[in-house]
């Protein structure tokens, strides 16, 4: 730290309200000769080797350098910090108006009673992690209002015959973890559709047009068999409402017979130059 730093932080003539007590004697070089005795030694240590009283009149000299005493804390420093919560007053003249706020709390304090403070009491479940915390919580609520013994994991459900049993609950999502009314939904048993996916069918039977024969829209193990089925409906012009599982080729189902009504459209430009090869033929 540079001595000029130093200097200027503690040269504490230009504060009239420490000058102007009798009993602080605290002229800059003071300070700047404690502070060459090293770097970690702060104003507290300056203090206590000088000739300025140390006791409740050391923390009126200190509180201008409070970033030296955050940068290097002693043993001095400790010492005044005692010394600055046995006088408030003087405390509360140099620091900011927060600390000066603080102070009087303490000092109010300890005017009411003489005994040490109580300490403060820690809550224990603060430190544990929150989840843990918010079980413990939800359950002793749940128990203390209602008055029911309920576990999220098991509940008694009864059965056609009466009987009372329990199984485990299902699991659901946590929204619903502590709702013991859950329903029951009956479903049905969905049957597994077995269906060929694949025939063996010949591809021109279709009528196509040449074109899309080429193309060779047969797999080597066979033609979908729901192309099969939708092709030829939909070649006629009438709708088909199609359900196959997925990969069985529906998208060629119905972009086949899009293709061959487009290919089998003529243009009306071709039509009109077929009309004028006609007349001239006439
Ligand atoms: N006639 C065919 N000839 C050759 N390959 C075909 C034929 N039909 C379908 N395929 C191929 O089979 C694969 C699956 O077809 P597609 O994606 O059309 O099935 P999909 O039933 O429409 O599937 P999804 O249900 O996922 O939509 C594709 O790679 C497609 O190229």
């Amino acid at each position: 730290m540079a001595p000029g730093f130093v200097s200027r932080r503690l040269n504490l003539e230009n504060f009239p309200s420490v000058n102007s007590r009798p009993n602080v004697i605290l002229p800059g070089r003071e300070v700047r000769r404690a502070d060459r005795s090293g770097p970690g030694r702060g104003c507290g240590a300056g203090l206590g080797s000088s000739r300025v009283p140390r006791g409740p009149l050391a923390p009126a000299v200190c509180t201008p350098c409070l970033p030296l005493h955050h940068a290097y804390p002693t043993q001095g420093m400790a010492a005044a910090d005692d010394s600055l919560l046995d006088n408030p007053r003087t405390f509360s003249r140099r620091l900011p108006a927060q600390a000066s706020r603080q102070a009087n709390a303490t000092k109010r304090k300890y005017q009411a009673s003489s005994e040490a403070p109580p300490v403060k009491r820690r809550n224990e479940t603060s430190f544990l992690p929150a989840k843990k915390t918010s079980v413990k919580e939800t359950q002793r609520t749940f128990e203390g209002n209602t008055q029911k013994a309920f576990s999220a994991k098991k509940h008694s459900v009864s059965t056609s015959d009466g009987n009372q049993g329990e199984r485990p609950c299902v699991k659901t999502s946590s929204l619903f973890k502590n709702n013991p009314d859950i329903p029951e939904l009956h479903r049905s048993v969905v049957k597994q559709v077995q269906e060929k996916v694949f025939t063996s069918a010949p591809f021109h039977e279709l009528g196509l047009h040449p074109h899309l024969v080429s193309i060779r829209c047969v797999l080597f193990f066979g033609w979908p068999s729901v192309q099969k089925q939708s092709i030829p409906v939909l070649l006629e012009g009438r709708d088909a409402l199609v359900r196959s599982q997925t990969g069985s080729g529906k998208t060629l189902a119905y972009c086949i017979p899009v293709v061959q009504s487009l290919q089998a459209m003529k243009s009306k430009i071709q039509i009109l130059q077929e009309i004028q090869r006609l007349r001239k033929v006439k």
